[in-house]
């Protein structure tokens, strides 16, 4: 067994997969709005110098940023002469990623001797798309397949349908993967998938939130990127946009959207990890999904989930402006919050972007608002920074299981006050 485990990393190093042997992830806290420019300043350097995991946001939030090992030194002293008090959050980025490799192998061997899908584990690309093939043969009484469009590296991007019939029911949109380091989102919504055939029929509040609306669930809304973190860089985040004249790789999705485009928190710099891109929706991926959510039109929520910070929150993002229907998002968001906490005792914090996290322009959930989606939300799920992007499988499902049901909050909510 450790002869095949040594065997795979010494492929997987053959094959290019970068390593991360002696990158950190510094927290850090800064104490006035100077220090947290100070932090800024560091975004989108070639080389890169740090990659932000929580970027600068308000000083009452750590930054959290991984450091290549090449530059520990340097950012330490930077950090340290500047009077910015950091800890280490992470001491080794290679141990955990050895530790999730292993896992992932463990489970490969389990799931091809027994013919099984693991909701309790990671998966690649092309395991995930066979299982969604599996999975609406097996549920096509309630679930469909939908191809909305190609990647910018021509993968197909899919859509899971579930309706009980009716020709244009009210319908809900969930998307995971939008990011595609955040891997604990893919495997959040295949569980949430999974648990709506399960458990419909049998969960009252499901049922009737089925029986009269259409549920679309878009679980790898960035194929290029997600199959990236797989071969190559497990803390890729943008697409794999290439562009004549631009020397760095990839736009942020979440920055794409035509709502407050351009606008601050977000990039015009193609190394930034928060790039907006050259135009709103000229990404793809962003396309795809703009034309379908239009074309339908009868889209009456909209939940786009990230990781991590234990965060559920609503528009704006471009601006500390409140939404028309601030209160009811705000009693809505309280009321997920606390179903979800009453599963495993997981605290969020929730309330508008804007505020509760950070000013950030051209984000899919400001664009949904302003198409007419009054009930759109962004998650942002465990954990609050001990391994951020490298949540250890183990907790995939009850992460999934305590998102469920502030998901079911805010179905049913949408249910019960139709526009
Ligand atoms: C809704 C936004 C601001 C979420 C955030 C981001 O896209 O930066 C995630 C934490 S990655
Ligand atoms: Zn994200
Ligand atoms: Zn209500």
């Amino acid at each position: 067994r450790r002869t095949l485990l040594v065997f795979s990393f010494i492929l997987a190093a053959a094959l290019g997969q970068m390593n991360f042997t002696g990158d950190q992830v510094l927290r850090v806290l800064a104490k006035d709005e100077k220090q947290l420019s100070l932090l800024g300043d560091l975004e989108g350097l070639k080389p890169q110098k740090v990659d932000f995991w929580r970027g600068p946001a308000r000083l009452s939030l750590p930054v959290d940023m991984r450091v290549p090992f090449s530059e520990l030194k340097d950012i330490k002293a930077y950090l340290e002469s500047h009077g910015l008090a950091y800890s280490i959050m992470i001491k080794d980025i290679q141990v955990l990623l050895d530790e999730e490799r292993e896992a992932m192998a463990k489970s490969r061997r389990l799931e091809r001797s027994t013919n099984s899908f693991s909701y309790s584990s990671y998966h690649t690309l092309e395991e995930i798309y066979s299982w969604i093939d599996n999975f609406v043969m097996e549920h096509s009484d309630i679930v469909s397949k939908i191809q909305i469009g190609n990647s910018f590296e021509n993968q197909s991007i899919l859509v899971l349908k579930f309706s009980t019939g009716g020709s244009r029911h009210p319908a809900i949109w969930i998307d995971t993967g939008i990011h595609s380091r955040e891997w604990i989102t893919h495997a959040t919504g295949i569980w949430t998938a999974n648990k709506i055939v399960s458990d419909y029929g049998k969960d009252r509040v499901l049922t009737d939130i089925l029986n009269a609306m259409d549920i679309f669930i878009e679980l790898v809304t960035n194929p290029d990127g997600f199959a990236f973190t797989h071969s190559m860089n497990r803390l890729w985040r943008k697409n794999k946009s290439i562009r004549p004249g631009i020397f760095c790789i990839g736009v942020d999705l979440n920055r794409n959207w035509k709502s407050g485009f351009g606008g601050n928190g977000s990039n015009s710099n193609p190394c930034s990890e928060t790039y907006h891109g050259p135009s709103p929706q000229s990404e793809p991926e962003v396309a795809a999904i703009v034309n379908f959510i239009t074309a339908h039109g009868n889209f009456k929520a909209l939940i786009s989930i990230h990781s991590y910070s234990q965060m559920l929150m609503y528009p704006y993002g471009r601006s500390l402006e409140p939404v028309s229907n601030q209160r009811e998002l705000y009693d809505l968001a309280k009321d997920a919050v606390e179903a979800l906490y009453k599963v495993h005792g997981i605290e969020y914090i929730f309330g508008s972007l804007s505020t509760t996290l950070y000013v950030a322009s051209g984000i899919t959930v400001d664009w949904a608002y302003d198409s007419g989606i009054k009930y759109a939300f962004s998650f942002e799920l465990r954990d609050t920074g001990q391994y951020g992007f490298l949540l250890p499988a183990t907790q995939i499902i009850p992460t999934a299981q305590e998102t469920w049901m502030a998901l079911r909050t805010i179905m049913e909510h949408t249910l019960n006050h139709p526009y």
